[in-house]
């Protein structure tokens, strides 16, 4: 018999497990339950589905080896993503074990690049529940949509307003893309739980046009909000998540629009356990290829001048955390910022320009020095031992620029940050051949691995999937009250640690993104151990053994037996029999 009732879900030990109030046709429709063919006969004998499957059992391996096969057969990246998503619908422990066993393969497909070009497609893509919409018009009412979610135990959000979708600009609600992507790599990498992890798209409204006029487009006609407005809209939602999910709900922040990623960050980062990934997260995977590169090279962060293309949330953000790395390694704070630079849109950031009303952010950085437009003249003049890209201004890193870096450094140092991959400053192939294979590259999107004069080059992917999450893992693991700066260099430092001699002779600044959940693990043990020693975690007692206490928490996608209801040590005897008789 089909019982209509939505499945239970219980916990033992954090573990998700069957109970045997749900019925067989329910698990093979849910996506936390289903095994497919990796039923056993048993189980499909007790869950009255036998016959509804072919006869053959399979193993997960078999089942991940199949579905492998067939997304490699597939011709388009957007295929491949759709097929992706599709799996994580019906079946999420397959899935997770796909993303574990091919890693390297399936990551650009559920992450940049093929993310971005998802997202430009999102009002055609979306179909199942995947994460919740709040928009402008539920202001007043945000805390009831958030009820609407049908889990309670919230431990990650990944907010986003689709205000600056990658390098993609404003997709308003189609942004919901990034948000689905990132809390994917929650639970890939940093394992926190699936059900626990929530993507939410704030539809404020889109200033694109060419996005809100488009007669399909998913989300609401009309343009942004004035910031008021805005402002008070996000104060209520950041209360309802708290009211709804706890305070230690880990709420991030991604691909909003550079003002309000500054603003908000500004406003809440003492207040919630919250952080903003494009400016903080984004910093930590920066410094860590730096940290990696000066290890490589043999040289010290206090004989570098860094000089950035960009001055927005990512530079800005890497900017701010190598000062507290120079503060750290005995630099004052006025000779560091001697040794960086930055140049936006509208050329180097120089005193001169005070006329221009440049944000507090970029007015630190600004030199007393003689304003230069062009790239390749700030190049010449400041002569940075590193370049980093971060303006979204695809080709930006020409030849000229590649070799003007390679005429005074032995190794250059060049990290092309902007995503996705149409938009990278540079690609591998350019940063390697202008010049001459001496630089150390690393990109935001993948890039194959470039023959260079009959060596191998394998370019790292600086792309902040490396730190946000071990840091929401370590920060909901000891319910961080909030989360400092600091601990951004700690993770840093972590993952850098992670790289070894062998990395460095292939070219990599990072470790490979086979090791992302080990690097997450590592980074969570670090915001833990900084959070105890800091005062800033409120589990208590604290525990003994914090690699222990970690591993209890952390998910393990694997297929659960169907226990049979009089058998069950959760269920009472009441249940018992009921169960018995309806199954
Ligand atoms: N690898 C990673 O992990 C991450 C990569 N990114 C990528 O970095 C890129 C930028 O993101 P983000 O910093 O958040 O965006 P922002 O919008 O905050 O900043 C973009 C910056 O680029 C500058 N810019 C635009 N055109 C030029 C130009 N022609 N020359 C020099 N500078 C220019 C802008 O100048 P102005 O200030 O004058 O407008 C602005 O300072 C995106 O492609 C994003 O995908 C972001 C986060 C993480
Ligand atoms: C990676 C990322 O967060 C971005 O490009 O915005
Ligand atoms: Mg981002």
């Amino acid at each position: 018999m089909y019982k209509k009732q939505a499945p239970e879900l219980n916990f033992t030990s954090g573990r998700r497990y069957v109970t045997s109030s749900t019925t067989g046709m329910m698990r093979l429709n849910s996506k936390h339950y289903n095994k497919a063919l990796a039923f056993t006969i048993k189980e499909r004998q007790l869950l009255g589905i036998h016959g509804l499957l072919p006869p053959v059992v399979r193993t997960v391996e078999e089942q991940v080896r199949i579905y492998y096969a067939q997304l490699v057969s597939l011709g388009q990246d957007l295929a491949k993503y759709l097929f992706l998503l599709n799996l994580s619908e019906c079946n999420e422990v397959l899935f997770y074990k796909l993303l574990d066993a091919y890693t390297e393969k399936c990551l650009p497909y559920v992450y940049t690049p093929t993310v971005g070009l998802a997202c430009q497609r999102y009002s055609y893509i979306q179909e199942f529940p995947r994460g919740l919409y709040i928009t402008f018009k539920d202001k007043g009412h945000v805390c009831n949509v958030l009820q609407n979610w049908p889990e309670s135990d919230i431990r990650v959000i990944v907010v986003t307003d689709g205000g600056r979708i990658l390098g993609l600009g404003d997709l308003g609600a189609n942004g919901m893309g990034i948000s689905v992507g990132k809390i994917t790599l929650y639970t890939a990498f940093g394992k926190v739980r699936p059900h626990q992890c929530l993507p939410i798209c704030l539809d404020v409204g889109c200033n694109t046009d060419s996005v809100r006029e488009e007669p399909y487009y998913m989300g609401l006609k009309r343009k942004r909000p004035p910031v008021d407005e805005y402002d008070e809209f996000i104060d209520e939602f950041m209360q309802a998540v708290v009211k709804r999910f706890g305070q230690n709900c880990l709420i991030q922040f991604e691909d909003f629009a550079n003002n309000d990623a500054f603003r908000f960050l500004e406003k809440y980062r003492y207040q919630y356990c919250m952080f903003n990934d494009d400016i903080q997260g984004t910093a930590a995977v920066g410094m860590a290829g730096i940290i990696s590169a000066l290890k490589c090279i043999g040289t010290d962060l206090k004989s570098q001048r860094i000089l950035f293309q960009g001055a927005g949330e990512a530079a800005i953000g890497l900017a701010q955390l190598l000062i507290i790395a120079f503060e750290k390694a005995g630099v004052k704070k006025d000779e560091a910022l001697n040794c960086i630079f930055m140049r936006d849109s509208k050329g180097l950031i120089v005193k001169e320009r005070l006329a221009d009303t440049l944000s507090d952010n970029k007015l630190i950085f600004a030199k007393e020095m003689p304003f230069i437009f062009k790239l390749e003249d700030c190049i010449r003049e400041i002569k940075p031992t590193i370049l980093v890209g971060a303006s979204a201004q695809a080709g930006s890193f020409t030849k000229e620029v590649l070799r003007l870096m390679t005429s005074f450094n032995d190794v250059p140092i060049i990290f092309a940050l902007s995503n996705p991959t149409a938009k990278s400053e540079c690609t591998a192939f350019e940063a390697y051949t202008n010049t001459k294979g001496k630089c150390l590259f690393a990109s935001g999107s993948p890039f194959p691995p470039v023959e260079f004069e009959g060596h191998t080059r394998y370019t790292s992917q600086a792309n902040n999937a490396y730190i946000f999450p071990g840091i929401g893992l370590g920060a909901t693991a000891c319910c961080i009250r909030y989360i400092p700066s600091e601990i951004f260099l700690i993770a840093a430092r972590t993952l850098a640690d992670f790289c070894t001699p062998e990395d460095y002779a292939q070219g990599r600044l990072y470790p490979p993104l086979t090791k992302l959940s080990c690097c997450a693990f590592e980074i969570a043990i670090s915001v833990i151990t900084y959070a105890h020693i800091n005062n800033l975690s409120t589990v208590l007692p604290r525990p003994t053994n914090v690699r222990t206490f970690l591993k209890h928490q952390i998910y393990d996608a694997k297929y659960e037996p169907v226990v049979p209801p009089w058998l069950n040590p959760n269920l009472n005897q009441n249940e018992k029999i009921r169960d018995n008789c309806i199954d």
